[in-house]
Formats: structure tokens, C-alpha cells, sequence
């Protein structure tokens, strides 16, 4: 490109510069006067509030201004905290305002327009646009199409344009460091630079680099359902990140970050993704994991967790059945049972009172089998509640005259006294309408836990129910159609009852359990929420699917995995996608497959994608590197030496290395080893942070994490089954820049059966 070109357009740069920085101190300015405003109203707040004189009551014209003052404060308030926002955007856009440029021609007659894109927009005091941002209708021209005609959708339909020049930008701290115009869509050399950086504990956005399949899925407004089928490191994650801050963008003032969820694999994975949205100006969304959204509903049961979840998966105890209750066919079962049970199988609770039975389970059933077949189960609970309310109240009258009440009026103290009387100083006709008041006060606020209870629908013994729902399964639905012997059943039926009883409960039990729970109770879910994203999808079951949608019925999803990388469910992934799509109108569902591979050097790709027999097609990122290098130690000892060493040498690259262990227990005792010879963290739990620096990490929390280099430990014949291939394949995908496998005299068979010149063998 000539010189004359880069003087342009870095004497451009400049001048926008100088505007950013006028617009940050002009920004600077309102936010000092608005914090002044607040700290002013703060200050008058208590002398502009006239207090009524003689009572400690507030007259009107005081609480008024109360009212207002408090608006006030709220408006200043908001105005402060979005000027904050937009100084924050404006400092980041000062150091890199743009990184492409566009000049087109809107066909058929339009004239020639140059436009520059950013992470955000940016105006002059004319409201010109001097920077779009990244997710405006127009940018979309930058991701999606070549020089030449291309088509973007704007709010108003399709628009056809002419592109002439596509120019990319590496701008540091107000330089342009490099500068290149492109033919195709993205250029592959600013990709390349994207890639070549290091592992961080926290995930990068991609807004310069989104790739056109990647804009695809960023930008869909069309789909309920939007399911993203991609390799590991095809940006799946990278992509969904980009696609909230789209939607956020798009339907701002409709949509809050509150009204998005993401669900992700562990919460390590919510950390290591927790700055990408900050960092593009906009709020976190709700993230959680699977298993604390249902176990939070269940606060005094102890759910099987992600570790005891993949121990059972290794120890191969996932039976017949347990798949059989993860599935579709058991989630419509549920349904029909709730349907049933308007007639009959709901198990109720005593409510006591003092010790004693107030209202007896029988009397219970009787008021709820007693409305007529007409009601629905929610009618039928709320007609319930109200009649045990009444009953509580009819018990006030003849309870008043109890002893206990008659003891506890003669040993109330001043204090508690004072405590009960309506106002201050409450007066009575005689002694005994004071009694009664006393009685009647005592009597109410002993039977309050009691309607507590009631409201919260405690009356139901939901676990019987469900245990009674298990035990009957057989009579309602040939098992044997879904490979479940009697024997298997009724062990899984005893095992829900050997949990419960020691306040456990199984991963599997715990979504159909909380499903009729909320069948019968009339609980409908979140209505509020406008858009489900769901990461790593293949280890989801399809029950666990159904139940979300059930819980948010008026959000679309959108749907991400790699059925390649399914470590919690196996043998379902390839039938999940199939599964799911039942849930939704074909019409309105859209699947999307990701075949380029970003993350890792094109040597490990190759190398890796030759792990699975079958799956998906994967294309390796032209992103030249060292090949896997693969170490078969004569004993333990040396496998452990060999470690040390590429570590060591991993060091001197400046690669932060995380060894991968199959599980927890090898994790632990590998850095106890190594730990005498080389500081190196353990991360054994999902609640602590992503430590920069070298780790040991098992397998199922490494999930959708990436790294310099990997080291996979003691892949050695015999660790891992001919069922782990799905796992082997996630261990060793995490490797951006360096591989290593290292084993103890025979290599594991899954990985000794990759052609021999895809890596290096020691
Ligand atoms: N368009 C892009 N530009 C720059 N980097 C990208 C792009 N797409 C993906 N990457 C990078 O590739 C790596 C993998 O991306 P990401 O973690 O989103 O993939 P994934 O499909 O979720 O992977 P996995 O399923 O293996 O967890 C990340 O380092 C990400 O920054």
C-alpha cells in the first residue's frame, strides 16, 4: 500500500482521536455536575423533609417531597451511571477507535460513502457517524461478503451495496500498527495475528476476526431455535459471546441483561468468560450451571454433583434405566402422569400445630380429591390452600381459650407487651376485651409458620408422590421397549429411595422430581426471560432440555455443542440433536454447523480430529506449528520425569502449560509429585479461579477451556475405554500452540492408532 495511503489514514485516525478525547472530557464534565447534584440532594434531603409537629408522623406535604426528592435522586442517579458507561466506551475507543474501513455505493443509484466500524458508535456534534459500531445493520457488510455486490438486512429489508475497498486496522494506543486492504471477507492475516497470542485466564472477544459462519449464528433474530454443531475451537463459545452483545445491541431499550441466561458447563467456564461483555462495553448476562438451577430449588437435598457425575460415568454405573428417565419419552410420561393425578395419587403431609395434628393428611386428601373433576391441578391446589387457610382461622377461636395462651398472657414482659398492642398505649373497655386481644394476637402469630406452610404448598408430600409415580412406571409404559429389564427398575426405584432418605438425590431423579413438582403446584416458569443460550449442549440429557424449555416458555434458544466432545452422556449425543428438535417448530429452528477449527495449530487439529472414528467434519486454521510430540516411558517415574521436561521446555516458549489428567484422584497425586520439583496449581473444584501460570486439571473441568500447550497425562493403555474416545478428544483439544502425550510403556490404543507422521514419537 503506498505511504501516501498510511499518512491518510493515520492523519484521519488522529483527527478522530481528538474527538474522542473532546467527547470524554465534555462526558467528564456532566458526571462531576450530576455526582455534584446527588451529593447536593443528599444534603438538603433531610431539611427539605417537614416533619408534622407533635406525632411522629410524616404530613403529606413532607412525604411528597420525600417522593420527589427521591426521584430525583434516581433520575441523577441513572444519568450518572450512564454517563459513566458511556466514558468507559469512549476510553476504550480512544486507544482503538476503529478496525476496518468500508467504502461502498448503495445500488442502484447512491453515492460513494467510506465508513469506519468500532467497537462502538461513535458521532460529531452533527450526529454524523464518524464510527459505527460492530453489530450496526451496515458493519454486517464486513463480515459477510467479498469486494463486489453484496446484500444486508436492515430493519426495512434487504439492501443491496457495492463494495469497493475493505481496509483492516491493527491500532495500538493511537498508532496504526499495520494496515491491509482485503479481498476476501475477513483477511487471513489478521485472524492469524488473533490466534497467535497466548492463553489467557479470561476469554478474548472477537469482534475484528468474527468469521462469515460465525456472523451467522451472531446475528439470527429468526430462530426459536437456533442449534450451533461445531469442532472444538470453532468458536462456538467466541461466537454466543458476540451474539448477546448483538442482541443486546439490537433490541436495546426492549432487552436487559437480565433477561438472557446463559448455562455453562461449570462455573471455572463462567469466570474464564466473565470479562468478554464488560469488555465490549455491555453487562454480564444471568450465567449458571444446570446443576445449580435445579439443586437451588431443592435447598436441603444434596444433588450429585459434576464430580460424582463423571466418577459414575467412568465407573460405568449409568444403567438402562437412568438413561430411560433422561429421555423424552419418560419427560412426556411425567406429563401424562400429572394429568392422572386429578384423580387420584397426590401424597399429602399432617400439618401440626404445638407438637400435635392439626389438620391430618386424610383431611387433606379429602378437601382435594372433595372439588369436582372439572378442576385443573392449580385450581385444585389454590381451592386447597384456601380451605386450610379457613380451617386455621376456624382454630384461632377455640384455641384462644387453650392454658398455654391463658400462660404465656401472664408472662409477657412490658416490652413484649408494648410489642403486641396495635399503637402505643392501646386502650381496652375492661380487662378481659383485653385478655381476648392478647389471646387472639398470641393464638395468630403461634399458627403463622403453619399457613407458611400452607402457602408454600408443604402440605404436598411431593417425594412420596414421585416415589409412588416410580414404582407404578412399569404399568404405565412397556419398559422393555426401552431396554429396561423389571430388575433394573426396581433398583433404580429403591436407589431414589435410599437417597431420599439421606437427603440425596441422583442428577437423573432430580428434573422429573422438580417437573411434577411443578406440575402439580401450577409453578409455569420465568415468563420474563427473552433468550436462552445453552453452551455444551452434548452433555445435557433431552429430559433436562425439555424441563428448561418448560421453564422459560417464552425465550429462544440458542443452542451450542460438539457431539464429538460428549463426556457426561456418550452414547445419546449423536440422537440428542434429533431429540431436541421435536421440541421446537421445524419452521423455526435453524441448525448450523461450524467446520473450521481456530484454537489449535493446524499440526494438533490434524492430529486430533484423527481421534474420532466418526463425527463431524473439521477443517484446520492454516496456523502453522510444532507436531504433537508423543513420550512412552519405560516406568512411572520416568513419565513423571518426562513431565518436568516439557514443562520446562514449554516454559522457555513462554507457554503456560495445564496437565490433563482423566480425573481428579490422578490430578491430585501428579502435583503432589510435581509440586516438590515446581510450583504448580491443582484446580480440583469448579468454584475457584483460573490461575494463570502452569495446572494440573481433570479432564471435566478443563471443559470449553483452552491453553498454550497441554500436556495429556499417562495416556497409557488401559486408563481410558474404548468409550472415552469423545474424552480424549476434549483433553487434547484444549492446546492452542503445543501438544504433548505422555504414557507408561504402552500407549492408550485410541491414540497409538493416529497415523504415524501426524506427530512426533518418542
Ligand atoms: N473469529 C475468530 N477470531 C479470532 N479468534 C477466534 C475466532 N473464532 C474463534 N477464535 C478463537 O478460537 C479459540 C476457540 O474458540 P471457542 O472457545 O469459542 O471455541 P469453542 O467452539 O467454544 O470450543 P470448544 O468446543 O472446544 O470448547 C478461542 O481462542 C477464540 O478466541
Amino acid at each position: 500500500m503506498a505511504e501516501k495511503d498510511k499518512r491518510q489514514e493515520q492523519q484521519h485516525l488522529n483527527a478522530i482521536i481528538d474527538q474522542i478525547k473532546r467527547a470524554e472530557q465534555k462526558l467528564a464534565r456532566s458526571i462531576t455536575n450530576a455526582k455534584a447534584d446527588i451529593d447536593d440532594i443528599n444534603r438538603t434531603f433531610g431539611d427539605d423533609v417537614h416533619i408534622g409537629a407533635g406525632d411522629d408522623s410524616i404530613s403529606i406535604a413532607g412525604a411528597l417531597s420525600i417522593h420527589q426528592q427521591q426521584q430525583m435522586l434516581a433520575e441523577r442517579n441513572n444519568a450518572w451511571q450512564r454517563s459513566q458507561q458511556q466514558l468507559s466506551v469512549l476510553q476504550k475507543l480512544e486507544k482503538n477507535p476503529y478496525f476496518a474501513r468500508i467504502d461502498f455505493r448503495e445500488l442502484p443509484s447512491g453515492h460513494p460513502e467510506t465508513i469506519y466500524i468500532g467497537l462502538a458508535s461513535f458521532t460529531d456534534a452533527q450526529n454524523h457517524f464518524l464510527i459505527y459500531d460492530w453489530r450496526a445493520p451496515i458493519s454486517s457488510i464486513y463480515y459477510d461478503g467479498n469486494l463486489g455486490k453484496v446484500t444486508y438486512q436492515t430493519p426495512d429489508g434487504e439492501q443491496v451495496v457495492e463494495v469497493s475497498l475493505k481496509r483492516q486496522f491493527i491500532i495500538e494506543e493511537g498508532q496504526i500498527v499495520s494496515l491491509f486492504d482485503t479481498q476476501e471477507t475477513i483477511g487471513d492475516q489478521m485472524l492469524l495475528t488473533a490466534l497467535s497470542h497466548n492463553a489467557s485466564t479470561q476469554m478474548q472477544g472477537i469482534v475484528t476476526t468474527i468469521q462469515q459462519e460465525q456472523n451467522q449464528i451472531i446475528r439470527d433474530t429468526k430462530s426459536d431455535l437456533l442449534f450451533v454443531q461445531g469442532a472444538a475451537g470453532s468458536g462456538k463459545t467466541s461466537a454466543i459471546m458476540q451474539r448477546v452483545a448483538y442482541l443486546l445491541y439490537r433490541y436495546r431499550k426492549k432487552l436487559t441483561s437480565g433477561q438472557v441466561v446463559m448455562f455453562s458447563p461449570n462455573m471455572l467456564f463462567n469466570d474464564y468468560v466473565s470479562q468478554v461483555l464488560p469488555e465490549m462495553g455491555e453487562q454480564n448476562m444471568v450465567q449458571m450451571t444446570y446443576l445449580q438451577y435445579v439443586a437451588r430449588r431443592l435447598p436441603k437435598v444434596q444433588v450429585q454433583d459434576l464430580y460424582e457425575q463423571f466418577e459414575a460415568i467412568q465407573q460405568n454405573t449409568i444403567t438402562p434405566a437412568t438413561r430411560f428417565v433422561s429421555d423424552l419419552a419418560f419427560f412426556q410420561l411425567v406429563t401424562s402422569y400429572a394429568h392422572q393425578l386429578q384423580q387420584g395419587g397426590v401424597h399429602f403431609r399432617n400439618l401440626y400445630f404445638r407438637k400435635q395434628v392439626l389438620i391430618s393428611r386424610a383431611q387433606i386428601a379429602n378437601i382435594y380429591y372433595g372439588f369436582g373433576p372439572q378442576y385443573t391441578l392449580l385450581n385444585r391446589i389454590d381451592g386447597t390452600k384456601e380451605a386450610l387457610i379457613k380451617i386455621v382461622q376456624r382454630k384461632i377461636s377455640s384455641e384462644m381459650r387453650k392454658k398455654w395462651v391463658q400462660e404465656q398472657i401472664q408472662n409477657l414482659s412490658q416490652e413484649e407487651l408494648r410489642q403486641m398492642y396495635d399503637y402505643p398505649d392501646q386502650e381496652f373497655k375492661n380487662s378481659d376485651d383485653e385478655t381476648k386481644f392478647l389471646a387472639r394476637k398470641i393464638v395468630t402469630n403461634a399458627l403463622r409458620p403453619v399457613v407458611k406452610k400452607i402457602r408454600h404448598n408443604s402440605f404436598i408430600n411431593i417425594a412420596a408422590t414421585y416415589y409412588e409415580f416410580l414404582k407404578i412406571v412399569p404399568q404405565l409404559l412397556p419398559l422393555s421397549k426401552y431396554q429396561v429389564s423389571d430388575a433394573q427398575w426396581q433398583n433404580f426405584v429403591a436407589q431414589f429411595a435410599a437417597d431420599w432418605s439421606q437427603h440425596k438425590i441422583s442428577l437423573a431423579n432430580i428434573s422429573p422430581y422438580l417437573y411434577l413438582y411443578d406440575l402439580l403446584t401450577g409453578h409455569h416458569g420465568d415468563l420474563t426471560m427473552k433468550f436462552v443460550f445453552i453452551d455444551e449442549i452434548q452433555d445435557y440429557t433431552p429430559f433436562q432440555l425439555a424441563y428448561l424449555q418448560y421453564n422459560f416458555p417464552r425465550a429462544r434458544y440458542t443452542m451450542l455443542g460438539d457431539l464429538n466432545q460428549a463426556i457426561l452422556t456418550h452414547d445419546n449425543s449423536q440422537t440428542l440433536l434429533k431429540e431436541i428438535t421435536r421440541l421446537f417448530d421445524s419452521e423455526k429452528t435453524r441448525v448450523v454447523q461450524l467446520m473450521h477449527s481456530y484454537r489449535s495449530t493446524k499440526q494438533i487439529t490434524e492430529f486430533t480430529k484423527h481421534l474420532l472414528t466418526v463425527g463431524e467434519k473439521i477443517i484446520p486454521f492454516n496456523r502453522p506449528g510444532d507436531l504433537p510430540n508423543i513420550k512412552v516411558a519405560a516406568s512411572a517415574e520416568q513419565m513423571l520425569q518426562a513431565t518436568r521436561e516439557q514443562l520446562r521446555a514449554n516454559q522457555q516458549q513462554n507457554y503456560a502449560t495445564a496437565i490433563i489428567t482423566k480425573d481428579l484422584a490422578q490430578a491430585q497425586q501428579l502435583q503432589q509429585q510435581l509440586q516438590q520439583h515446581v510450583p504448580i496449581t491443582l484446580i480440583k473444584s469448579e468454584n475457584q479461579r483460573l490461575a494463570a501460570g502452569d495446572l494440573v486439571i481433570p479432564a471435566y473441568l478443563a471443559k470449553g477451556l483452552e491453553f498454550d500447550a497441554v500436556i495429556m497425562w499417562n495416556a497409557t493403555a488401559g486408563q481410558f475405554t474404548n468409550q472415552d474416545q469423545q474424552l480424549i478428544y476434549t483433553i487434547t483439544s484444549r492446546a492452542m500452540h503445543r501438544l504433548s502425550i505422555i504414557a507408561n510403556q504402552q500407549l492408550d490404543p485410541i491414540i497409538a492408532a493416529v497415523p504415524k507422521d501426524l506427530a512426533q514419537w518418542q
